[in-house]
């Protein structure tokens, strides 16, 4: 199996939602698909909403994470690194989610990424949840460089 871009670029990130070295977190691993990111995702038991279904922050934050990849790769194939003194190059200011339909507790699910916007202060993206072939949740991410301070 290819390395995931998170193990690639940020293998010490302690991030609850896509750190490799965090272990209590939810380690997701994201990799490039031509112009766009993919990933599966099984959640754990204990990601339950209370009815079953997968909890709207756990949706949200793998939603969030998931376009860190995305914004992540193309901030590197623009050749936009990190400031000097800082572990990342861009960091979420906003990320409005829709809950279109239940997300299964009990499943493996498919996250897409695509990059809408691209300049070196900000980045947009696109990213959504399936499963079934149906959109689950999908947001849309607005990122900005992340500056030393
Ligand atoms: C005190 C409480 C503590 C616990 C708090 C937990 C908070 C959470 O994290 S909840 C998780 C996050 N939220 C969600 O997952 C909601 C997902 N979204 C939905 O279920 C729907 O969009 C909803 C209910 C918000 C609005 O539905 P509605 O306005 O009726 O639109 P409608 O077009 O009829 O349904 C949309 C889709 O949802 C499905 N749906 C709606 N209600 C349900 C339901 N009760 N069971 C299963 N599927 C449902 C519909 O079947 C439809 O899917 P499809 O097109 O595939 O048939």
């Amino acid at each position: 199996m290819d390395t995931s871009h998170q193990q690639t670029y940020f293998p010490d990130l302690p991030c609850f939602g896509c750190g490799p070295a965090n272990a209590l977190g939810l380690q997701l691993q994201s990799f490039v698909d031509g112009d766009r990111v993919t990933a599966s995702f099984t959640p754990r038991p204990e990601h339950d909403n209370g009815l079953g279904f997968l909890n709207g922050g756990i949706i949200a934050t793998v939603l969030d994470c998931h376009s860190a990849a995305a914004v992540t790769h193309a901030a590197h194939e623009r050749g936009w690194p990190a400031d000097p003194g800082v572990p990342l190059p861009y960091v979420t200011a906003g990320l409005d989610v829709r809950y279109r339909r239940p997300t299964p507790l009990r499943a493996t699910l498919t996250l897409v990424a695509e990059v809408r916007e691209a300049s070196r202060d900000e980045i947009t993206a696109h990213v959504r949840i399936e499963h079934d072939g149906k959109v689950r949740a999908e947001a849309d991410a607005l990122w900005k460089r992340w500056r030393a301070r």
